[in-house]
């Protein structure tokens, strides 16, 4: 029998996408919108101020393409707190223009594919700080979930744990290469939501992100076993950026 990988689960995870009606927004009064962003960069000055103190972490990034306007990814200790955000986000001003497109419920992971004989993870501080990490405010992010395939012989959960682990040992080969300009936050969903895992990569360079993904396509872990959801690029929006970007 396959035995399962041990996991380490940190914060929990919200990936909430939102479209903004922008013929609605057009037609509300200046003094309405003036209040709906107020409320938003007063949200965005709360998130950080729960950054700062380390009881969680946020990211606001504006997204390209057809599907949503803009992604808040939020991070904290219990599912109870993400759900007093979102809602608390619903009942805002700016939400009542907006429809939510794609959301995404997980919680920070860490397996113990790369854990030595002996060795307690959770007694390094690296490890620790991993599972309750400070998002980076890196000019671009992207954001995909994840499956390993279960098909026929590719099936992932079928094959042994030290194949696993030596798959996942290249896998985190190609990672490395990019150190400094990709960083990774994957999540885990089993249970929670409808792909197995949540894959959000920040980078100073947007190519970074196609070179990464294009390059672990051929490792066998992505290859064989990788099964995508859609996927999602955008820029960074800071709270002194959120009236150009409302501004209409
Ligand atoms: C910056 C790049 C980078 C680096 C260094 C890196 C390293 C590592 C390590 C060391 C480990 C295992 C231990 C752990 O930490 O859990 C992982 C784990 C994982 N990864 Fe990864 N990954 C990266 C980046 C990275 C990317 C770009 C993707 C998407 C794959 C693609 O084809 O689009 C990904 C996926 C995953 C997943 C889904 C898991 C969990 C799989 C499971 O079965 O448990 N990952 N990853």
């Amino acid at each position: 029998m396959p035995e399962a990988v041990e996991t380490m689960d940190g914060w929990y995870c919200l990936h909430d996408l939102r479209k903004i009606d922008w013929s609605a927004w057009r037609k509300a009064s200046q003094e309405e919108r003036d209040e709906a962003i107020k409320e938003l960069q007063d949200l965005l000055t709360k998130w950080e101020e729960v950054e700062e103190n380390r009881e969680g972490s946020y990211s606001f990034y504006s997204l390209m393409g057809h599907r949503a306007d803009f992604i808040i990814m939020l991070l904290r200790p219990t599912m109870k707190e993400l759900g007093e955000i979102e809602l608390a986000f619903n009942k805002s001003k700016l939400a009542a223009f907006t429809t939510s497109t794609y959301s995404y419920v997980s919680v920070v992971e860490l397996s113990k594919y790369m854990t030595k004989e002996g060795e307690d993870p959770m007694e390094n501080p690296g490890v620790r700080a991993r599972l309750k990490p400070r998002l980076p405010k890196w000019e671009h992010i992207c954001f995909y979930p994840m499956d390993k395939r279960r098909e026929g012989n590719d099936n992932w959960y079928m094959l042994p744990m030290d194949e696993r682990r030596e798959l996942m040992y290249e896998h985190s080969k190609t990672g490395r290469k990019y150190a400094g300009k990709i960083k990774q936050i994957i999540t885990g969903s089993m249970g929670f939501d409808d792909w197995e895992w949540s894959v959000t990569l920040f980078a100073h360079d947007v190519l970074e992100i196609k070179k990464i993904v294009y390059e672990m396509r051929f490792d066998v872990v992505s290859a064989r076993y990788g099964e995508f959801g859609p996927f999602y690029v955008g820029n960074l929006l800071t709270t002194e950026d959120v009236p150009a970007f409302l501004e209409i």
